[in-house]
């Protein structure tokens, strides 16, 4: 879409409020629709608790953070793109409509497992202390 057309556009607003809104509705319908980003939602808060239990260091949160803000992120953009996918495809069958879902789904996987790695990383040595010293 040009500029021209971009501003002629009803549903387009250049008010930051507005903006934040249709962020959080994303989030919102996001939430609804993505059992996935339940599922991660949840290991978030498992995540946090273990953190508040164990006291972690400050450097240690932002890790957590990191990983966190990473997988979610990841999960978002997945499902933006799944969706922009089935929009154009519908139901069709479609080798390049399977290979954007793939690679989008390829990211999720990446973040989830560099999570899992700092998780063990941070977590693995206060589980030892508790059940071994
Ligand atoms: N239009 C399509 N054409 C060909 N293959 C598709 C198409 N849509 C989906 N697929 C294949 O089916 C798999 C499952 O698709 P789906 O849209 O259910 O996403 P998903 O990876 O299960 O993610 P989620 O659980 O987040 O919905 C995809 O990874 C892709 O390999």
């Amino acid at each position: 879409m040009d500029l021209k057309n971009k501003r002629a556009a009803k549903w387009k607003h250049h008010h930051f409020w507005v903006s934040f809104c249709h962020a959080c509705q994303g989030l919102k319908t996001a939430w609804k629709e993505e059992r996935n980003l339940r599922f991660h939602s949840a290991m978030t808060a498992l995540v946090i608790l273990a953190a508040l239990i164990f006291k972690v260091t400050v450097i240690e949160w932002l890790w957590l953070g990191l990983s966190i803000a990473l997988v979610l992120v990841c999960e978002l953009i997945n499902t933006a793109i799944e969706n922009v996918v089935d929009l154009v495809v519908g139901t069709q069958s479609n080798k390049l409509a399977k290979k954007a879902k793939d690679i989008a789904s390829g990211a999720v996987l990446i973040a989830s497992l560099f999570s899992l790695v700092v998780g063990l990383t941070i977590f693995l040595p206060y589980l030892w202390h508790v059940f071994f010293s």
